[in-house]
């Protein structure tokens, strides 16, 4: 993992809409100066490592894979990365294993990744106003699919449940929220990013 950009194309795909993704999340982190990240959904440590990275090694990165297999690439990518120390692995269905989710000394998540891009992405939001506070960021990625989310009668898990979280964060009272499109060399995609109210 480097901060050396090889050309136009790494530089674009460094959000969330592209395969990289870390840099951007690496900048959130230090721009609000996040001590306690919650990521859902890693499949290896693409993401996990930047975040450990923005964190330091006092700081915490809870991140939840769903099987053991993304937990080992979750590890091999983390082996010799900065503040790897500061990283947690939790294993299993992100709609179960958030039950068991807790900030080490009661305090709330500073910065909540949702990043499994699966049917269940609004829960996911409902899960980082419980265990986030007014002032936690909320990101999620690939919230534009090529256009797909458009696509009102799409039948693609994913694409519902982005329709359904795109919903909420444009009506929860508790978040003000937007979202960018990006391109990259992995097509058009984009993130949303909210801020957690009163
Ligand atoms: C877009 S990728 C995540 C990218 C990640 N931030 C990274 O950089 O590796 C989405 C991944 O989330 C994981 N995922 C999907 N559904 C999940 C669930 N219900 N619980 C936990 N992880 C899940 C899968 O491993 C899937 O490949």
């Amino acid at each position: 993992m480097t901060d050396n950009w090889a050309g136009v194309e790494e530089f674009l795909d460094d959000t969330l809409g592209g395969p990289g993704s870390g840099k951007f999340l690496n900048l959130l982190t230090r721009m609000v100066d996040a001590k306690r990240v919650l990521e859902i959904g890693a499949q290896d440590g693409r993401s996990t490592v930047w975040l450990a990275r923005g964190v330091g090694p006092s700081g915490r990165v809870v991140t939840l894979v769903s099987n053991t297999e993304h937990a080992s690439m979750v590890r091999s990518d983390l082996e010799g990365a900065e503040s790897a120390e500061a990283v947690e692995i939790v294993v299993g269905p992100a709609v179960t294993t958030l039950h068991s989710v807790r900030t080490d000394d009661d305090s709330s998540f500073d910065l909540v990744l949702v990043d499994a891009v699966d049917e269940n992405s609004a829960q996911y939001v409902e899960w980082a106003l419980v265990l986030g506070r007014p002032g936690t960021v909320v990101v999620l990625g690939n919230v534009v699919r090529g256009g797909e989310v458009l696509d009102e009668s799409s039948s693609d898990p994913a694409v519902r449940g982005t329709r359904e979280v795109l919903a909420l964060l444009a009506s929860h009272p508790r978040l003000d929220a937007a979202a960018l499109q990006t391109v990259g060399t992995a097509g058009w995609d984009g993130f949303a990013v909210a801020l957690v109210v009163e």
